[in-house]
């Protein structure tokens, strides 16, 4: 069994093999295109994809809605949350090309069809129009920039994977701010001091 197996049982065959072909091809594509540190890239499923799903087990996310992940660099957390969600249509931004690249690459060859990538700053994206369900990301930039990059793009709030002491930063945002602890879900000392933020638009 695998990781991601073990902290979602119910998959479907699917799923089990698209998250079962995913640090191989984080592997190739990085060794070609640097999105995940070196160092690192040994502990992809857990460091990168199990930790993009913990944004999953806040349950926040249904079936028919839209996804902004920004800042996604190689795909996270907006891929792993793809295969996760086939129902929910995700829209993928960097401002770095290739790492878009390898976006669009691993997208592709893990057949999913609810993934867009664009090569962009998201205060550009398709012109400031657009507006989705939820905004999603991982270590951006500080919260309150965040917030105002992004505030206006949501219809119910942001889902932001952050990690050690947050106290200032989140008063300094000004906006309600509700720390999901990643270690009620996941074990290991990884997921110590993770969270998901969760800044409800409501
Ligand atoms: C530290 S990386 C994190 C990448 C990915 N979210 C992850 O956790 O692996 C931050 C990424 O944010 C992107 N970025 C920074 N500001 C941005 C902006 N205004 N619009 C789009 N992407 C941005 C950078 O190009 C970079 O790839």
């Amino acid at each position: 069994m695998t990781l991601i197996e073990r902290y979602f049982p119910d998959l479907t065959p699917r799923q089990r093999e698209q998250f079962a072909a995913m640090p191989a091809l984080y592997e190739e594509w990085n060794a070609r295109i640097n999105v995940i540190s070196r160092k690192d890239i040994a502990h992809v499923e857990e460091h990168h994809i199990l930790h993009s799903l913990a944004i999953a087990k806040t349950e926040l996310i249904v079936p028919g809605e839209t996804v902004l992940d920004v800042g996604c660099g190689g795909g996270f957390p907006g891929i792993p949350l793809a295969v996760c969600y086939p129902e929910v249509q995700f829209t993928l931004v960097d401002s770095i090309g290739k790492k878009i690249k390898v976006v669009k690459e691993v997208a592709a060859a893990l057949g999913l069809t609810n993934v867009r990538a664009e090569h962009c700053r998201v205060e550009q994206l398709d012109g400031g129009r657009s507006r989705f369900d939820w905004v999603v990301s991982r270590a951006v930039t500080d919260l309150r920039t965040f917030v105002g990059w992004t505030w206006s793009r949501t219809t119910y709030g942001i889902l932001y994977l952050k990690g050690g002491d947050l106290t200032a930063e989140i008063a300094e945002a000004g906006r309600k701010t509700e720390q999901l602890p990643v270690s009620t879900w996941f074990d290991g000392e990884f997921f110590e001091t993770k969270k998901v933020l969760v800044l409800p638009k409501k």
